[in-house]
């Protein structure tokens, strides 16, 4: 370590060899008199600093062999420290004027593989984006997701910003302890205030719900969608008796929580916080007119988004491409994105892991200013690693993930084929990583992440998760590469 400190101190890294560990060279970051470094350790990443001011005592660590510097671990106070004196490393908000992709990382490795793919591209990442079910899933907390991003671009070097989404959060404690924490997105699902009922009411319930609505409410509505037609260039609307009286009834709950929960926190913030509305994950398929409508109304109640994530025609399922009528989704696109535009805000495109037959359309009927979503593939892209350098391990999480599917399918929507999967036993190692390329393995091995990764022996021990994430370790310049050539997919296809 005493060489280490002196190559940092003296600035000729490449100087420095040692057979116990590497420094990532981009993470090298001075302040004031002292100089830390990221380096890789067989016991893992840790941060060294060497130096004799603040931000050196900041920094809780051991001493390092040779007495120069110390060693200390990526912890949460070491990040809250870091944070305070390299402010690149803390979240901030976007807002609608640049292009952002949601890279969720449920292992929290993923990032600074991200952040090389993402580098001097013309739109910006939310690299801390997880939802409650996915902390519920893989055992995090939201601290855990904000220190890893928070390495990860101290790691890298990153300086162009980065988000942290507090995603698909729909209750009250949830939402305070993402904004206590400094999360800089919020996601707000409000799938439990719409009514998928209303789609398959009788003309008799619908007119007796509507009828229960206030005469005023009613006339408000009725007098701002059944006189003029809307106005937004570029979009096809056209309202109905019928159809407002379905839109109102389906969404009216909705939009009186999207106005409480801004008015409650977001209005009230010291900071900026880009404020995301989720309806997507909903039965009832948003259309351009019920879009406009939620818009519309949230403009007159004087509530600012950032983004709104409509549920599109056809299937946005986990995983894998869309699935649906693409002229008719071109068709509705078009209306969605002109909605947004003339609102303000950006389209946010949820579940938008590998829409590659879409992906031309959402960048270019978005004008290439979108929010999109990701993380499963991420994930896929970490198992894909594990088939090519541990097929021991691929083998048993695979069958592990077969026998378990069906408990997985409570918490993901998939229309997975389990049969048309290829057995494991005709599947050479060679061949293992092909999987990642087909739909149903791919969701299979998608959607039991939780189960996989907490999946405990008789003796406590982690069935597969230790070992996981050491071949991922070993093996962190494949899942780079894989993470580049995927998300980098699926930028060059957004036109990005
Ligand atoms: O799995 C989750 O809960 C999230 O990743 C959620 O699906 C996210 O909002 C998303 O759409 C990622 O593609």
């Amino acid at each position: 370590m005493k060489q280490l400190a002196e190559v940092l101190q003296s600035g000729n890294i490449s100087e420095f060899v040692s057979s116990e560990y590497t420094v990532y060279p981009k993470s090298i970051a001075k302040a004031g008199g002292t100089t830390i470094a990221i380096v890789k350790t067989a016991e893992g990443k840790k941060l060294f600093a060497v130096g004799d001011d603040d931000l050196y005592d900041a920094l809780v660590g051991e001493p390092a062999q040779g007495g120069e510097g110390k060693l200390c671990a990526l912890s949460h106070a070491n990040r809250l420290t870091i944070n305070n004196f390299f402010p690149n490393t803390a979240p901030r908000a976007f807002g609608t004027k640049v292009a952002t992709m949601g890279l969720g990382d449920r292992l929290g490795i993923a990032s600074p593989g991200h952040i090389e793919t993402i580098r001097g591209k013309d739109i910006r990442p939310v690299l801390a984006q997880q939802s409650i079910r996915e902390l519920a899933l893989t055992g995090r907390t939201y601290e855990d997701v904000l220190d890893a991003a928070a390495y990860a671009v101290l790691q890298e070097g990153y300086t162009d910003g980065y988000g942290a989404d507090g995603d698909h959060l729909k209750k009250i404690e949830d939402i305070e302890y993402a904004l206590r924490l400094g999360f800089t997105m919020l996601t707000l699902d409000c799938s439990e205030k719409i009514d998928n009922s209303i789609a398959g009411a009788s003309d008799e319930e619908l007119a007796a719900k509507y009828e229960a609505l206030p005469a005023s409410l009613r006339e408000q509505y009725e007098s701002r969608y059944l006189g003029e037609a809307a106005a937004v260039p570029g979009a096809t609307l056209a309202f109905t008796k019928e159809s407002l009286v379905k839109d109102v009834l389906i969404y009216h709950e909705a939009i009186n929580f999207m106005e409480e929960i801004y008015n409650r926190y977001i209005a009230t913030l010291d900071r900026e916080v880009d404020f995301e509305i989720s309806i997507d994950e909903t039965e009832t398929p948003t259309s351009p007119e019920a879009h406009y409508l939620v818009a519309n109304e949230l403009r007159h109640r004087g509530v600012s988004i950032f983004s709104m994530a409509p549920r599109f025609c056809g299937e946005f399922q986990k995983g894998i491409d869309y699935i649906g009528d693409i002229a008719q989704f071109e068709r509705e696109l078009a209306s969605h994105a002109a909605i947004a535009v003339h609102f303000g805000y950006k389209l946010s495109i949820h579940s938008g892991s590998d829409k590659f037959s879409v992906f031309p359309l959402i960048g270019q009927y978005t004008k290439g200013l979108f929010h999109l979503k990701t993380a499963g593939t991420n994930w896929l892209e970490a198992v894909r690693v594990v088939a090519s350098e541990n097929p021991s391990l691929y083998r048993r999480m695979h069958q592990y993930a077969l026998d378990h599917f069906e408990e997985a399918t409570a918490y993901y929507h998939v229309t997975t084929d389990l049969s048309a999967i290829a057995p494991l036993e005709s599947v050479t190692d060679e061949q293992l990583p092909d999987y990642m390329n087909e739909n149903n393995a791919r969701q299979l091995l998608h959607i039991t992440y939780g189960l996989l990764l907490q999946a405990k022996n008789e003796d406590g021990s982690l069935t597969f998760a230790d070992e996981f994430f050491q071949t991922l370790y070993d093996r962190e310049d494949v899942f780079v590469e894989g993470l580049k050539r995927h998300i980098g997919k699926h930028l060059e296809l957004l036109g990005k």
